[in-house]
């Protein structure tokens, strides 16, 4: 595995791949690699001839008061993860590589990132469409992997994909969870051994939707307020957002039982934000 830390060196390691005709894979990442990373670097190795993983804490998708300081950092553990799961190139820049000049061009979602977790972090991505559409013009991949635990980071890279015909096909990859159902995510890590171990309750309370509406539940506030309930009875779990949406819109629904709709929740314990969803009711 080769690490490239500027554009330029990357374009061109790059660039006669391309002129060869091989194909790119690219798994966008904070670093601090879990096994979802590895899931998503998993899918890209079986499509692409040429795995590229950039990791990036990108400023600019961090609001004041935010973690981006104290975000869990560790390259040289990170390198040895992606050799051993045979990553052809990593691109680790540094925030002056990506950024030598502030930024006067902004790429927004804004119906789409505006809501659920866009109106908890204003701002939060406009900063992630921005830098995914600088890395993809960085690295032009082929496909570019995501994965579905952050849905709405994942519906607004699609919109902007087709929305700009970027030439990039984005695949989306199922949550990739702990023995005990939470999802893996970086900032676990956050979690004390009290909280980590309460944490189980996000999985049970998707567990706890998918129930009611397999018993008949049809009404999308009862819906939500039963899972907000049910984790609030958690001491250690305070439920942020717990939306029922449509899985492609993230619009409201007004019913249920008439096709799959999307669970999605935050639920903070202590100053951490955990991330899960499921769509639930389809076929
Ligand atoms: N459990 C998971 N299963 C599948 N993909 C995941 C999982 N966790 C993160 N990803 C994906 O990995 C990519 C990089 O995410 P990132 O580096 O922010 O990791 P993270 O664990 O989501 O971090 P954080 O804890 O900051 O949310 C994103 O596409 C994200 O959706
Ligand atoms: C897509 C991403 C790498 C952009 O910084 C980030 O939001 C993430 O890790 O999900
Ligand atoms: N959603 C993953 C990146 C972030 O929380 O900033």
């Amino acid at each position: 595995m080769e690490t490239l830390t500027t554009i330029g060196a990357l374009r061109a390691r790059l660039g006669p791949d391309r002129r060869a005709g091989r194909t790119i894979g690219f798994v966008p990442t904070m670093g601090y690699l879990h096994e979802g990373h590895l899931e998503l670097v998993r899918r890209a190795r079986e499509r692409a001839d040429v795995v590229v993983v950039s990791i990036f804490v990108n400023p600019l998708q961090f609001g004041a008061g935010e973690d981006l300081e104290r975000y869990p950092r560790d390259l040289a553990r990170d390198s040895a993860l992606l050799v051993a799961a045979g990553v052809d190139v990593l691109f680790a820049p540094g925030v002056a590589d990506m950024y030598p000049e502030p930024m006067q061009t902004v790429v927004d979602v804004p119906t789409l990132g505006g809501r659920l977790e866009g109106e908890v972090r204003p701002g939060h991505f406009a900063g992630v469409a921005t830098v995914v559409s600088k890395l993809f013009n960085i690295v032009q991949p082929d496909h570019a992997f995501f994965g579905e635990k952050d849905y709405q980071q994942l519906q607004i890279i699609r919109r902007m994909a087709t929305d700009l015909a970027m030439p990039t096909e984005v695949v989306g990859v199922p949550t990739v969870r702990e023995p005990d159902g939470l999802a893996c995510s970086s900032r676990n890590v956050y979690l004390t051994a009290a909280e980590r171990a309460a944490a189980v309750r996000v999985p049970q309370a998707l567990d706890h939707a998918d129930a009611l509406v397999r018993g008949g539940l049809t009404d999308p506030a009862a819906l939500e307020t039963a899972v907000r309930d049910f984790i609030d009875a958690e001491p250690l779990a305070t439920a942020e957002v717990v939306a029922v949406r449509d899985p492609a819109t993230l619009e409201p629904v007004t019913t249920l039982g008439h096709g799959p709709v999307l669970l999605l929740l935050f639920v903070r314990f202590g100053a951490t934000r955990l991330l899960d969803n499921r769509v639930i009711g389809g076929a």
